[in-house]
Formats: structure tokens, sequence, C-alpha cells
């Protein structure tokens, strides 16, 4: 602790818009009342972490530590803190801070707030900017931080914090979470891997919609996919057509939907999670109207359905397939995550790779 309070923390971030990330030593806020301070372990690499290195989507704020994926040991707790310990594990996600009195968050709809504070590249309550988790500590208000069961591996678990609720969510949302009921996944990376997994678990039958045949056979036999499409075979397609109650759209890149919404029963909902940096370009009226089809949106999830979802995680035994790398790997996995070449998600063993800070 630095005399004024605030917590030294050590990590990795980008200095601009190129996205090298390299060392940084900077200082979070100090631990308060209602905050949790955690000594991270592990923290996955979403493509959202990409984006918002990249400037994707406007609002990026350099230096730019980033991680939003977060499992570690709590090490101090705020005297008015009533969910953890010291020694807890704790999770924490995409988001830090709402407002918590508007409707959004009094439902607990806290990534829908207007005031919604990100993990990463935000400002925080008090002026502060928000540096996430490449980094050896988070300091958090507990509200934002769930409890992971001692039973669950803690590398594999991190994903499920932004990209098993992003998926999750929105299923639970539009009723995709019934047996017998055949959802679509598009896109198999970190977001589609884990829609696999919740869809088997609630017992639906699942496509995956995918421009990459290599992925075809793992999806099938690893994943238990009952079906593979590829986005380019139009014969494929057709083939499916109103076939589907639900489609996950997580695609980063800009594509088009059009061919997706012919592949929804009537009534069928297109949910998008997906964010490139560029929107679609397209709205099939038509397509939509014919069918009573609908496309939405959907981000993240709030803390109460982020808890449920890691206990319904941990009594399915749903984790996320990762590759543990070290700290100093970063730039490269970056570069592997836009080729996606990464089975399915990238995970950073912080607590043993991150080296030991630097005095000066
Ligand atoms: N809505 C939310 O709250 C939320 C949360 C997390 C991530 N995201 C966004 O979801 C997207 C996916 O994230 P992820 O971490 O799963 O990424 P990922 O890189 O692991 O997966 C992306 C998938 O999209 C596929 N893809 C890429 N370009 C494509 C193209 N041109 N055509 C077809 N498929 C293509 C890739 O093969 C891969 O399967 C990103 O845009 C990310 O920012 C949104
Ligand atoms: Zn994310
Ligand atoms: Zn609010």
């Amino acid at each position: 602790m630095s005399q004024e309070g605030l917590t030294e923390a050590y990590g990795w971030a980008a200095r601009d818009s190129s996205g090298i990330l390299s060392p940084l030593h900077f200082t979070r806020r100090a631990n308060g009342d209602t905050d949790i301070t955690i000594k991270i372990l592990y923290c996955g690499i979403c493509h959202s972490d990409f984006h918002m290195l990249k400037n994707d989507h406007g609002i990026s704020i350099y230096p730019l530590v980033p991680g939003h994926e977060i499992v570690g040991e709590v090490t101090k707790v705020g005297r008015r803190v009533t969910k953890f310990k010291v020694g807890d594990v704790a999770g924490v996600g995409g988001i830090v801070g709402t407002c918590g009195t508007c409707s959004n968050c009094t439902q607990g709809l806290e990534t829908y707030c207007p005031k919604m504070i990100l993990t990463s590249s935000s400002h925080y309550h008090d002026g502060s900017i928000t540096y996430g988790g490449f980094s050896d500590n988070f300091v958090v208000d507990e509200h934002f931080a769930v409890t992971i069961p001692e039973s669950m591996p803690l590398h594999a678990t991190a994903p499920l914090l932004c990209a098993g609720i992003t998926v999750y969510s929105p299923m639970l949302h539009h009723g995709l979470c019934r047996p017998g009921q055949h959802l679509g996944v598009v896109g198999l990376g970190g977001l589609g891997h884990l829609a696999v997994k919740f869809a088997k678990a609630f017992g639906m039958k699942v496509t995956v919609i995918s421009t990459s045949s290599r992925k075809k056979e793992e999806a099938i036999e690893r994943l238990g996919v009952d079906s593979f499409l590829l986005s380019h075979q139009q014969q494929q397609l057709q083939d499916a057509t109103g076939t589907m109650d639900g489609i996950i759209d997580t695609v980063s890149a800009p594509h088009s939907v059009y061919p997706l919404v012919g592949l929804l029963k009537t009534g069928g909902n297109l949910i998008l999670v997906g964010a490139p940096a560029a929107s679609s370009p397209e709205l099939p009226s038509l397509p939509l109207i014919m069918g009573r089809k609908s496309i939405s949106g959907s981000a993240g999830g709030g803390m109460r359905e982020t808890q449920e979802m890691i206990e319904f995680a941990a009594k399915h035994n749903i984790s996320a397939d990762v590759e543990v790398i070290p700290m100093d790997y970063v730039n490269t996995a970056m570069g592997r995550l836009v080729n996606n070449d990464v089975q399915y998600r990238f995970v950073i063993d912080v607590a043993n790779t991150l080296d030991t800070p630097r005095t000066n």
C-alpha cells in the first residue's frame, strides 16, 4: 500500500491502439468498506479485450490493462463485506460498478444500467480509471464479485465470468433452455463452445454454424454437437431452413445475418452477442415479418444471474476448454486469437508467471 492508501499494482498494459502489451506499475483505489482485494490467480482472454486494445469501439482509455475473466484469492475485506472472508476464491467479470438505483439495477440487470462501469478502461465512481485482470491484484466492490465453489477447476472457470454468462443469460431470458429445443450457435470460439456446453446441459439439440470445416470433428466428437453447418455451403443451410428455436451469434467480425434468419422456426430469435467493430449492414425485414422472427442483442449478465450460472456450471461440470499461458505470451496470444487459433480460450496463469514487480 502506498502512503495515500492506494493499492500498488503491477500488470501488462497497452499504451495505444497498436494494442501491444508490456509491463506497467500502476495504482488501484484503496480497499473501501464494501470492497475486497483479490490476488489474481487466473485471467481469461476474451475477444472483447482485443476489441478494447485496438479501440474498435472508440471508448478505450490508455494505458489499458485488459482482462475481465478474473479468478483469485481474497486477501483483504472491507469492514462491511458480508459475502467473502480472506482466503475465499472470488470471480470478477465484465463490470465493476453501476448506479445501484435505476430500474435495471434493482431488477438485477446491472449490465444494462446506463452508468455501468466496465472492469477495464472505464471511469470509476471516484473518477479513477479501471484496470483489468492482466495484473497481480484487483480491488472490487463485493457486489460485483461472485463466489466460486472449491470443487471447480479455477483456470477453466475464469472464462465463465464473461464468456459463460454472456451466452447463459440470453438463453435463460429467451427460454432457450428446455430439453428437445434446437439451438444454433454461430462461431465456435470462447463464447460459442460454452453456449454448446450449456445447451447440451439443458438437454437441447445443438447445431454449430461455422466457416471452418476443421472444427467439425472436434465439435461433434468431443463437444457433443448434434450437427455442423458450413455457413458458405448454401445447400446445407437450405436443408436446415426453419428448424431452429433460437440462434446465438458469437461472431467477432462483420458478417451477414440474412442467411441465419432463414434457419429459425416461426417466432424464433437470433441473438447477437458478438460485437464486431462494424455492424451487419442489412436488416432482413421481409424474412422477419413472414416468420414473426426477432433479432436481439444481449450484454453479459447481472450479478445474481452470474452467481446462478456458476452454481449451474459447478453442478453440471461445465468449464471452458483452455490453453493456459504465461503472462509474457499475451502478445502472441492476441495474434493467435484474431486468427482463430485457440481451442477455445486462452487463460493467463497470472500468479505463477507475472514476474516480481521491480522496485524502481
Ligand atoms: N455481448 C457481450 O456481452 C459480449 C461478451 C463477451 C464477448 N463479446 C463479443 O463476442 C465476440 C466473440 O467473443 P469470443 O471471446 O468468443 O471470441 P473468439 O475469438 O473466441 O470467437 C469468435 C468466433 O468468431 C468466428 N469468426 C471470426 N471471424 C469470422 C467471420 N468473418 N465469419 C464467421 N466467423 C468468424 C471465429 O472463428 C470464432 O469461432 C467478440 O466480438 C466479443 O467482443 C460480447
Ligand atoms: Zn468478455
Ligand atoms: Zn443503475
